[in-house]
């Protein structure tokens, strides 16, 4: 078991919560109404700010539904959360792109985190050859 020190921003806000047994994902909630226009970008405020563990950064990603109900891309693809990242100020906010003419309401269930163990400290050997037989990518295993 991990703590978590969590700061809301707004007390109205639904407390975030961890479903046990269904997914460790934690779902995060818009904390402002958003109203987007089709090609319109912004940073989706969560309304949270967070002391992960020592050792930890989270990763944040849309909700399998949240293309479908509201037309947003997250531009990251995968939002990182640095174990620095803190600080009172430091809300979490999710960037988003619309395709559509959108809205989020404030409280709606819009992206997903998880916390994730550092990786080990890398160092980089420069080498001339590797001296691995090429595995190839990018579709060389075919279809089917
Ligand atoms: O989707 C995200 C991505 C990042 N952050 C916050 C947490 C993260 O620790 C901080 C900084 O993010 P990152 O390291 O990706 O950005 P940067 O290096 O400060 O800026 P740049 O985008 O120029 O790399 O912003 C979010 O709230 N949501």
């Amino acid at each position: 078991m991990e703590t978590i020190k969590i700061k809301y921003f707004d007390s109205e806000l639904d407390k975030l919560t961890y479903i046990d047994g269904k997914s460790d994902w934690i779902d995060l909630r818009a904390s402002e109404t958003t109203e987007l226009k089709k090609g319109e970008f912004r940073l989706i405020p969560l309304g949270v700010a967070m002391e992960l563990p020592a050792g930890y950064e989270a990763h944040v990603v849309p909700r399998s539904s949240t293309f479908k109900n509201y037309g947003i891309l997250q531009t990251n693809s995968c939002g990182v959360i640095d174990g620095s990242y803190c600080g009172d100020q430091d809300m979490w906010q999710m960037p988003a792109y619309a395709i559509r003419d959108t809205v989020i309401h404030k409280g709606d269930r819009i992206c997903q985190f998880r916390i994730m163990k550092n990786q080990p400290a890398i160092v980089f050997e420069e080498v001339d050859s590797l001296n691995n037989q090429d595995r190839g990518g990018f579709g060389t295993t075919g279809v089917k």
